[in-house]
């Protein structure tokens, strides 16, 4: 016996629940801060208050609370486009509607120091998924009014930041220059020079999903923004080993930039 279709293959939600987020639309919020890794949430989640935990199904873990009274959620999006498209489409049609990210990168300006934060105003064109979203080969904005907020926020915290331009890659090694192994039939990497491309272009540094998220976001009708914090710079070739502080930082930052926003 087959059991009776319930709901459509074109749009697979049951009862109000979507396809993959752990989740039904009590539980978010109209801004949404969004890290990619899953592991974080619960991390961001302490920093507010009133917290509670929704849950977890893939690489979609979830939790909302309260930032001075400010209703939050935060969701992670996992690596990369596919799985931020899949997360800024579901947490839209759920009632969002500011969705920032709060990731890590790799700085290749060789100023920006370990722990600092890179306000996003531009994601440059290179990916898959946002390519779908919007086609154009032009540099896609963060929402103004998210960007200046999450700057007055860094200068009232009195946090290290620069704005400006992100290089969003479908790839961690390759396509972020990073040799994995010697290479067998390959003279040199075919991503050789990348980083100085990079830097005539513009770009500060180097994430996996800010591109998917302005263009799914901004066609979703939702504000979007990032804030990303220096894990590793590649021109200076250091890492952070430790970014507890910087990592509770940068939800303070995002948070604060929420609350400004909602008294505005
Ligand atoms: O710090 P998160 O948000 O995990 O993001 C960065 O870290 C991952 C790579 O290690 C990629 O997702 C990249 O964008
Ligand atoms: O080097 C890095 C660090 C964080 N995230 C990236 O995508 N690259």
């Amino acid at each position: 016996m087959t059991s009776t279709a319930s709901r459509s293959a074109a749009f697979p939600w049951l009862n109000g629940r979507p396809t993959h987020l752990p989740c039904e639309a009590a539980d978010v919020m109209p801004s949404v801060l969004l890290p990619g890794d899953p592991d974080r949430v619960s991390k961001a989640a302490s920093v507010l208050d009133q917290v509670t935990e929704i849950g977890r199904r893939r690489e979609f873990q979830m939790a909302r609370g309260t930032w001075n009274s400010t209703p939050i959620t935060v969701c992670s999006t996992g690596i990369g486009g596919p799985s931020t498209e899949i997360a800024v489409v579901e947490l839209a049609n759920l009632g969002m509607k500011r969705g920032i990210r709060v990731g890590g990168m790799g700085a290749i300006d060789p100023s920006m120091p370990l722990g600092s934060f890179l306000i996003v105003d531009t994601a440059l064109r290179n990916t898959g998924t946002a390519r779908i979203y919007d086609p154009s080969n032009e540099p896609i904005s963060a929402s103004q009014v998210v960007v200046e907020a999450l700057e007055a926020a860094a200068k009232a915290l009195k946090l290290p930041f620069r704005r400006g331009a992100i290089f969003t890659t479908d790839s961690y090694y390759w396509g972020q220059e990073r040799l994995t192994r010697p290479l067998a039939n390959l003279q040199e990497l075919p991503t050789a020079g990348l980083m100085q491309r990079l830097t005539q272009a513009g770009a500060i540094g180097m994430d996996m999903e800010c591109e998917a998220l302005f263009a799914v976001g901004r066609a979703m009708s939702v504000q979007v923004g990032a804030v990303l914090a220096v894990h590793g710079n590649r021109a200076t070739d250091q890492w952070l080993e430790d970014y507890e502080e910087t990592q509770r930082n940068l939800i303070r930052l995002a948070a604060t930039a929420v609350a400004i926003l909602d008294a505005n």
